[in-house]
């Protein structure tokens, strides 16, 4: 967002024209948004949507197609500092050894081999950051022993390593009970608070979010629409996204996304409950190759701030 004076100083992320293609499939086409300093940013949509292509991008991991991406006012590049980045994993954690401090500290940049190795400085931002996310009491426990809402915490303290000014956090409620979510969601909320830090909060549903997101980014059919929940969470809005009717229905002050009267995310994410094989373990450099089936085609002109 620019105002009169053309200053874009108050954007975090500035998302101009961007097409997005990973095999001969457009995941954005011609997609314009701007996120702001500061804002917890939910980004929602179907499987295969692009929500983890997007981040991808933000990093520097994806060319793009066409279009331009700032984050934080600069071209997107690799190993941006300003950015941390929770990759989405469902595994694997569970069975480590390996302390949560120093689980922690690995993930400082070169510092592969845990705190033994690491510098006064790097030792000083992983107490930093085990503080912000309140995780002294689990910093001398292995992560075999923790639950996984506390590994979660563990993830972001990672993220939170040289005072990253943007986080994006790929789906960090994948697998955990509503209470575990419920939990990370406040965490999140009140870490990005404190610091003053904007955060893209990917999910698969929307309520656990909605007492914490300031506005949501929609991603469906290469297209990208983000507003305030009462903006884009509509019929007109989604069914654009969705490229088929959609129905939107709230009760209880809960929001219930519908496809000929059966709830979408249950719909498109049934087949993620338990199901080991479709799992993601993205670390920074690694391709993105897993594939769901999902034929998105990219239809007509798009995305904007709505
Ligand atoms: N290397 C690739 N070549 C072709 N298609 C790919 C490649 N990598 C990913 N895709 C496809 O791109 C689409 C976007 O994937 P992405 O993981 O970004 O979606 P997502 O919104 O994060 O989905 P999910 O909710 O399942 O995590 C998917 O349909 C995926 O199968």
């Amino acid at each position: 967002m620019t105002d009169a004076s053309g200053d874009t100083r108050a954007n975090a992320i500035e998302v101009e024209h961007v097409t997005l293609e990973l095999g001969d499939r457009a995941i954005l086409d011609d997609a314009s948004f701007t996120v702001l300093k500061g804002e917890f940013i939910g980004v929602l949509g179907p499987n295969g949507a692009g929500k983890t292509t997007l981040m991808r991008a933000l990093l520097g991991l994806l060319p793009l197609s066409s279009g331009s991406i700032r984050v934080d006012g600069e071209a997107v590049v690799r190993g941006n500092p300003s950015i941390g980045y929770m990759p989405q994993i469902r595994s694997g954690l569970a069975g480590r050894r390996v302390r949560g401090r120093d689980f922690v500290a690995m993930a400082a940049d070169g510092h592969h081999w845990g705190l033994p190795h690491a510098s006064p400085a790097v030792r000083a931002d992983v107490e930093r950051v085990l503080d912000l996310v309140d995780a002294h009491a689990l910093a001398a426990r292995p992560l075999s022993e923790l639950s996984g809402g506390e590994r979660q915490r563990l993830l972001l303290a990672q993220c939170l390593l040289g005072k990253p000014k943007v986080l994006l956090l790929d789906e960090p409620l994948i697998s955990l009970d509503p209470r575990h979510q419920t939990g990370v969601v406040d965490l999140v909320r009140r870490v990005q608070r404190e610091l003053g830090i904007t955060v893209l909060f990917s999910a698969h549903e929307l309520n656990p979010l909605l007492n914490s997101l300031d506005r949501v980014l929609y991603l469906g059919n290469g297209r990208a629409a983000l507003g305030t929940v009462d903006e884009v969470i509509t019929k007109a809005v989604l069914s654009r996204l969705y490229g088929s009717p959609i129905d939107v229905m709230r009760v209880n002050g809960r929001i219930f996304v519908m496809s000929r009267g059966v709830e979408i995310d249950k719909l498109d994410h049934a087949h993620e409950e338990g199901d080991e094989g479709h799992e993601h373990d993205h670390e920074h450099d690694h391709d993105h190759g897993h594939g769901h089936g999902h034929d998105h085609k990219a239809k007509g002109k798009h995305t904007h701030n709505v």
